[in-house]
């Protein structure tokens, strides 16, 4: 396929998330299903324009005064591949696949270009649902826009290579083709930086090395907040919300195999993929849990660390999910910080005395990170937190380049750590 019929593809596709309120990797796959004739190039470059759009939607819909799909995927052509509007319609020309030419009053928008984007609103150039700009700039201060801009940006795809298996050389030797960096901050991480336009992801989990355990693919945010947790070798800790397991993956290897985590999740779906990954990772110091009356009641009481990766609103995870910053609500947000502020509470009976609590969420907002925090203390004067920006200088180089806050915890965004967002503060038990 050539561009013209790819542009057509991606505004069938994002016409049918909006018609139908689909996904959009489900409405992708449908596409794909529905036009076998397509190249996985095709695919990946469909793909592109349709998150593109939705990374941008707020300000690509300001540009071209409209949001329909049309509007949204010639904005994406000509603002982010660099496409000129007049070559664009010269190329539609003669193209059976070709969506209709620009009109003139199309031309003329991108012919004002960006500069009708300045006069407009904060959250228009952030590129976020008005209703949250208020949360931002008190979570992430005044230059709270510049930070949320960078979030409109295609993630790289970052690898942690496990310890237990594996060392990072090893990994970037197996993986060359892909040309792998070192992750920046990140001890273990290598980074394949997102490429532009058309790029394909690469495809690592066919990899050898994927198949024998020796990398497993986590954003380096994750990577680094699992680092601050700390949990040393030959410790109790319980991972509280254990998911698909990628924290309990990463402490295992901190932990150099020796004492014992416990992998617990409420939700026996999402679990259900940490025993094949345990297996292949080469853990043997993991428990899995299974979500039963009862199941963590020997732990009370015993717990050196406890980890509670909260379910949020994934607002940091933004450039992955981009369909979700327009659909989180109010609602959505309160039912989240319910949870957390529960699961702040449930975890407290796990901590022994001298041990750590530690918070994290893949959120930027602050009702859901620094406010769950100062909510907790007094309920739980017992515990105090412990400054991140000393754990930092502990677990990992460099100076801190995440944002700090008045509670002790610290933000990781796009724009500082060059990773997805993610919150983390950590509590010691001190009666
Ligand atoms: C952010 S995800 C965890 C991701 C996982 N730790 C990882 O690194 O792959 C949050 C998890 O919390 C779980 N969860 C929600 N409420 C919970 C509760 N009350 N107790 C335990 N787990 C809960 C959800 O099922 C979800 O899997």
């Amino acid at each position: 396929m050539r561009l013209p019929g790819r542009l057509s593809a991606a505004i069938e596709v994002l016409a049918d998330i909006e018609a139908r309120r689909r996904p959009v990797s489900e409405a992708l796959k449908g596409w794909g299903i529905n036009n076998r004739f397509a190249g996985a190039g095709d695919r990946a470059a469909i793909g592109n324009l349709v998150y593109d759009a939705l990374r941008k939607r707020a300000s690509h819909a300001h540009v071209m005064g409209s949001d329909d799909p049309r509007a949204l995927v010639l904005a994406v052509a000509v603002r982010d591949w660099g496409e000129d509007p007049q070559a664009l319609n010269a190329g539609f020309e003669g193209d059976t696949h070709a969506p209709a030419p620009l009109t003139d009053e199309e031309i003329a928008r991108f012919g004002r270009g960006d500069d009708t984007l300045a006069a407009t609103g904060n959250a228009t150039r952030a590129d976020v649902p008005e209703w949250l700009e208020a949360s931002l700039e008190r979570g992430i201060g005044s230059d709270w826009v510049t930070q949320l801009r960078a979030m409109t940006g295609r993630p790289p795809l970052d690898l942690r290579v496990n310890l237990l298996k594996s060392g990072r050389e090893r990994v970037a030797k197996s993986l060359k083709r892909f040309e792998p960096l070192e992750t920046a901050i990140a001890p273990n991480g290598l980074r394949m930086p997102a490429g532009g336009r058309d790029a394909r992801t690469p495809n690592v989990t066919t990899d050898e090395a994927y198949l024998k355990g020796w990398f497993e693919v986590q954003d380096e945010g994750s990577q680094i907040v699992s680092a601050l947790a700390g949990a040393a070798p030959g410790e109790q800790v319980l991972d509280l919300c254990a998911g698909a397991g990628g924290k309990t993956l990463a402490t295992a290897a901190a932990m150099g195999n020796t004492g014992q985590i416990f992998a617990y999740d409420s939700d026996r779906a999402r679990l259900a993929p940490i025993y094949e990954r345990l297996k292949r990772n080469g853990v043997r110091n993991a428990q899995v849990r299974a979500p039963e009356e009862g199941a963590l009641d020997d732990l009370a009481g015993r717990m050196d660390r406890v980890l509670i990766d909260a379910p949020c609103t994934g607002t940091g995870t933004w450039r992955r999910r981009p369909d979700t910053k327009w659909k989180l609500t109010p609602d959505l947000l309160a039912q989240r910080t319910g949870e957390q502020a529960a699961l702040l509470d449930e975890a407290v009976r796990f901590v022994k005395l001298g041990g750590t609590l530690v918070y994290v969420t893949c959120s930027i907002l602050p009702e859901e990170n620094v406010d769950q925090i100062a909510a907790f203390r007094p309920r739980h004067p017992e515990f105090s937190v412990i400054d991140a920006a000393g754990l930092w200088a502990t677990q990992l180089e460099g100076p801190v380049a995440a944002l700090s806050d008045a509670q002790g915890g610290l933000l990781l965004t796009p724009l500082s750590t060059g990773t997805d967002g993610f919150y983390f503060c950590a509590l010691r038990r001190n009666a």
